[in-house]
């Protein structure tokens, strides 16, 4: 499996953020989106989740197991592989933490209990604030029940190998940082694919990085991408 984005371009509010953005990112590998305020990295990842139309280009997940019964050919739609948790969090204040993953899950595709929510967020320690409502809880608290949507897998049947994650650590004290850090080593070894957009380290050895920031073409460069000439 691998994620093929070929002379991708995105605008928001008429300004050109990404010009002719190509790379592949396969299983396994994790890619880090850099750059400055607004330089587009929140932009490029609602694009890969399909919640943005780009303004020109493709994006594709090839050779996905999920789409092999299927007749082979056809690539997978990739909102429908992928879990974004994006730097907002997404979260609805007036619901406890578990309505939170049940309502993640409904989402996803695949319906949860909300005893496999609970298990869900005792994986991130937060097992006992499960009947809280969000608006009471910590900002990091809160950053831990979005990230718990990436664990949902392992309590109900929902297959994302996409993760994409947007200021993952934010909010995050050391401990969850660590958490998240192993969490996303796990996914990569198991052969899924991670995009992060970040400005703090996020633990992962041999993460590739690309830079946005220039409104240059970006080409494949031996360590990254990095502004077209
Ligand atoms: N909903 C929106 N409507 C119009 N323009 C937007 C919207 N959201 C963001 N933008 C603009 O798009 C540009 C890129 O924003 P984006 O959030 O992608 O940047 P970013 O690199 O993620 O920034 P940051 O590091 O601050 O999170 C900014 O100029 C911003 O003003």
């Amino acid at each position: 499996m691998k994620l093929a984005i070929d002379h991708l371009s995105c605008r928001r509010a008429g300004r050109l953020l990404i010009d002719d953005l190509t790379l592949t990112i396969a299983g396994g590998e994790a890619l880090v989106v850099k750059g400055p305020n607004g330089a587009g990295k929140s932009t490029l990842l609602a694009t890969l989740a399909g919640r943005l139309k780009p303004a020109g280009g493709t994006i594709r997940l090839v050779g996905d197991d999920a789409t092999a019964g299927r007749g082979g050919e056809e690539d997978a739609p990739l909102a429908e592989r992928a879990v974004l948790v994006g730097h907002r969090d997404g979260l609805k204040v007036a619901l406890t933490a578990a309505e939170n993953l049940v309502f993640a899950a409904a989402m996803l595709g695949a319906p949860a209990t909300p005893a496999e929510a609970a298990a869900a967020l005792d994986v991130f320690g937060l097992a006992h604030l499960a009947d809280i409502p969000v608006g009471y809880l910590s900002a990091g608290q809160r950053r831990r029940v979005a990230l718990t949507r990436l664990v949902l897998a392992r309590f109900v049947p929902v297959d994302r190998p996409v993760w994409l994650l947007d200021e993952p650590t934010s909010a995050l004290d050391a401990a969850a940082q660590e958490d998240l850090a192993h969490l996303m080593r796990q996914h990569l070894a198991g052969g899924g694919l991670i995009v992060a957009a970040t400005h703090l380290p996020l633990g992962l050895e041999g993460a590739r990085s690309l830079t946005l920031g220039s409104q240059a073409g970006y080409h494949d460069a031996a360590d990254g991408w990095e502004f077209g000439a």
